[in-house]
């Protein structure tokens, strides 16, 4: 039988967001992956949901590799308690580094850059880069519009069904875990192109 996955890099806010169940669902998101000994690989700042994430999953003893380039260590607040702080020249080493290291993406409440990284690692499952899960959390409905977008894409034949297939939306963060947990590491072939991006 094959190994269950041992890495989930996630993506989410440098802010807090404006409800509290987007912090709480970071907070079990870091927790449960802690738990169920799944190592979390993340961007590497102690601010926003991104510290949260990280400070759950380090307070419940888990493994936890944060990735953050020079330039940002200042303005996201590197965070000193990870396990391994990785400081990367330019945004791009950070997401190829993050991309190399984890076998699942899952996607929580955040903004623009969090936006962005949810779209390049989409995009380079579709051009077959990776066969990784790609999980987004749908907290309290944040997710919707940006869903709503691709859904759009897909009708006005912008992108194909097959496409949108590579990505899966998850009520909250308890049915994530069940679906990281069920996944198999033949499943996610993240690092192994790391050459190819
Ligand atoms: N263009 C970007 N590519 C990758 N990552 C980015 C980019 N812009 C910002 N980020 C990072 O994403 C997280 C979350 O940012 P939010 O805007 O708060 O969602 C943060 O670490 C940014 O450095």
């Amino acid at each position: 039988m094959p190994a269950r996955i041992s890495a989930v890099a996630v993506f989410c806010g440098s802010r807090f967001g404006n409800l509290p169940d987007y912090r709480a669902a970071a907070e079990a998101m870091g927790a449960s992956l802690a738990r169920a000994g799944i190592h979390l690989v993340y961007g590497g700042g102690d601010v926003g949901l991104m510290g949260t994430v990280a400070d759950a999953a380090i307070a419940a003893g888990g493994k936890v590799t944060g990735i953050i380039p020079e330039f940002l260590k200042a303005r996201e607040i590197m965070h000193n308690g990870v396990t391994d702080l990785i400081v990367t020249e330019t945004m791009h080493t950070r997401k190829q580094k993050m991309f190399a290291l984890a076998e699942a993406f899952v996607v929580l409440p955040g903004g623009f850059g969090t936006f962005d990284e949810l779209m390049e690692i989409l995009t380079w499952k579709q051009l077959c880069l990776h066969t990784s899960p790609i999980l987004i959390v749908d907290v309290a409905g944040w997710a919707k519009a940006l869903v709503n977008m691709l859904d759009t894409a897909v009708e006005q034949g912008f992108a194909s069904s097959n496409a949108r297939a590579l990505l899966e939306v998850v009520p909250d963060v308890e049915s994530a875990m069940k679906r990281l947990c069920a996944t198999s590491s033949t499943e996610a072939t993240s690092g192994r192109q790391e050459e190819r991006v």
